[in-house]
């Protein structure tokens, strides 16, 4: 793993949001896996001063997103949905229809998924995942627990993921309690994976990530198995390391 060390979350989202626009101008049809969080906004915000300033173009770009919560319309301010367009598609020029992420409104749960694995392979793969990791070591809403060779799947959110998503919500009643989300196994089939974290309260779970047995009590850990990860982070959040 490629650890980039970074003063703090300002540079982290610079760094990362060069190296994808970079890549982005390399390969216009390039398939972006994207995030949510609170960590990759200001990458987010880079991609779009990038487009405007220096005319990247998404046209041909698709993008496949991580995970969705079960339970909220897609119009619900909090839906990963209604977060890509407002912190992202709205302000490029991607084409919508060349933009997916689970439906967690979908009358079959399970058709849903296994659609959804259809079309990640339909697209040939992601080639850039964006990551951000759980206080827990999840990753999108693979949650500690979660088998390896898992692939899109409904998971129940653990306790404590509730309780750090609360921050987004008016109150921990709301968060969902359930997702849809991208399996460990189907993660791990991005040809090259970028990981971004800030701040002490990701200081343990970036060293497990690093320096930790392989476990799926800590699902992140599988990184250290992939050939091609880039972890971006500031010096909080890697001061165990
Ligand atoms: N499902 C998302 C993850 O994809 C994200 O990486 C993580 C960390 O979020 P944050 O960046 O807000 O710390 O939690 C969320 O629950």
């Amino acid at each position: 793993m490629k650890i980039i060390k970074v003063a703090d979350s300002t540079e982290m989202s610079k760094t990362a949001g060069e190296m994808i626009a970079e890549k982005v101008r390399a390969n216009p049809e390039i398939v972006l896996g994207l995030a949510t969080g609170g960590t990759p906004v200001g990458t987010y915000q880079y991609l779009i001063e990038d487009h405007r300033k220096k005319g990247t173009s998404y046209s041909r770009v698709s993008s496949v997103n991580l995970d969705e919560y079960i339970g909220l319309p897609k119009t619900d301010p909090n839906s990963y949905y209604s977060f890509m367009k407002t912190n992202l598609f709205d302000h490029l020029d991607i084409n919508p229809e060349q933009t997916f992420i689970p439906d967690g409104s979908a009358a079959d749960l399970e058709e849903e998924c296994a659609n959804y694995e259809r079309k990640i392979a339909a697209l040939g793969g992601v080639d850039l995942q964006l990551l951000g990791i759980g206080r827990n070591g999840h990753i999108a809403f693979n949650e500690p627990g979660t088998p390896f060779e898992s692939r899109t799947h409904v998971i129940s959110l653990a306790e404590d993921t509730i309780k750090d998503n609360a921050r987004f919500f008016s109150s921990p009643e709301e968060v969902p309690t359930k997702a849809i989300t991208m399996g460990i196994a189907t993660i791990l089939e991005s040809k090259e994976i970028i990981l971004l974290a800030t701040g002490k309260s990701k200081a343990e779970a970036l060293y497990s990530l690093v320096k930790g047995e392989v476990t799926e009590d800590f699902p992140a850990s599988i990184l250290q198995r992939h050939g091609n990860v880039t972890i971006i982070a500031d010096e909080d959040a890697l001061s165990l390391i």
